[in-house]
């Protein structure tokens, strides 16, 4: 049985998280994302004009899907699309033979831009993969009857090199028990119901979350309208619109912000909220915690994934997320 351990290192602001993977006889770091399902790279067929400074994958090595295509966009309305080969696709040493990998023909501004990410490693339900005429399944469902255990992990840190697992769980990343929540992929994410919430360590836990989606892929907090604005009340914080979203002072004095898990409390410190300064010097920061208007359900992106140990795991049958405190 296959099981292995990837880097995932953090981009500026832990924007991003990136990882090393082999397609073929090429070498790509890529962004692993719990909230897509489609593993595509910067490739030989990507435009020189969208792909410099970005290593991009030789689709010679691989086996083209004569007449199938893929495209994508995400919730940011960026976007990529191309043409489909199979390839070997290598992870922290757990092999995939013949992996679905999408090579780019095109690609959005806002991906061309980040030099540092050469693409994606889709890590949500394969039902949502885009592929056509025929979906195609994620790395880790088409490896996942060659795990020793069919889970993988996540231990992403604040402005430190995290790491993913394939295949088992490594109990000196975390502290205390796992707690254990289901999973609900009718929508193909990693869909689970948060509850109370507290801000500044004071245990009234109030209102409740609700539904949420553990997303390595989105780089914020996104949480209901009404939980946001209670946050940035004891925060300091305001909306900004100019910023499209709220900003709060960046000196140190953001409260945590903890919210129940399975009946478990996990905190996320305030030093993460105060995310990012508006631009370099500023001391005023982009908030870490946004309002999740209009998306449906809220994110439990990287601000929150960075302050816990993730476990994703299809190994009892329905799926499940375990969490535990780092
Ligand atoms: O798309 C989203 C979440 C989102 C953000 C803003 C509004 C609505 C939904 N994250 N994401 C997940 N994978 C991604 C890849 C690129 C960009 C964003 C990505």
């Amino acid at each position: 049985a296959q099981s292995g351990e990837v880097a995932a290192d953090p981009q500026q602001y832990d924007q991003a998280y990136l990882s090393p993977v082999t397609i073929g006889n090429s070498e790509l770091m890529l962004d692993f994302d719990t909230g897509s399902a489609d593993l595509w790279a910067f490739s030989n067929e990507t435009p020189a004009s969208q792909s410099q400074g970005h290593e991009r994958y030789d689709s010679a090595t691989g086996t083209e899907l004569d007449g199938y295509s893929w495209s994508i966009t995400y919730g940011d309305q960026s976007g990529a699309g191309g043409n489909v080969y199979t390839d070997k696709v290598v992870v922290g040493g757990v092999t995939a033979t013949r992996q679905a990998v999408e090579a780019a023909t095109s690609v959005s501004a806002s991906f061309s831009q980040n030099i540092d990410s050469d693409g994606l490693l889709g890590l949500a339900f394969s039902s949502i993969n885009t592929v056509q005429p025929r979906q195609q399944t994620t790395f880790f469902d088409t490896v996942r009857p060659t795990l020793a255990k069919a889970l993988f992990t996540c231990d992403l840190r604040q402005g430190d090199a995290g790491s993913y697992t394939f295949g088992y769980i490594d109990s000196s990343k975390y502290q205390g028990t796992v707690t254990y929540v289901p999973v609900d992929d009718s929508q193909g994410f990693w869909q689970f119901t948060a509850g109370g919430y507290s801000v500044g360590g004071d245990n009234a836990t109030s209102g409740s979350v609700g539904t949420a989606i553990a997303d390595t892929g989105t780089s914020l907090l996104y949480l209901p309208a009404a939980v946001t604005k209670a946050y940035y009340e004891q925060a300091g914080g305001r909306y900004d619109n100019q910023q499209g979203g709220y900003t709060l002072p960046c000196n140190g004095g953001a409260p945590d912000f903890s919210v129940a898990i399975g009946g478990k409390t996990f905190t996320v410190p305030g030093s993460y909220i105060a995310y990012a300064p508006l631009t370099t010097g500023s001391s005023t920061c982009f908030g870490g915690i946004q309002p999740d208007t209009g998306i449906g359900f809220s994110i439990f992106g990287d601000v929150f994934l960075k302050a816990v140990y993730a476990i994703f795991d299809v190994s009892q049958g329905s799926p499940r997320l375990g969490f535990a405190a780092q």
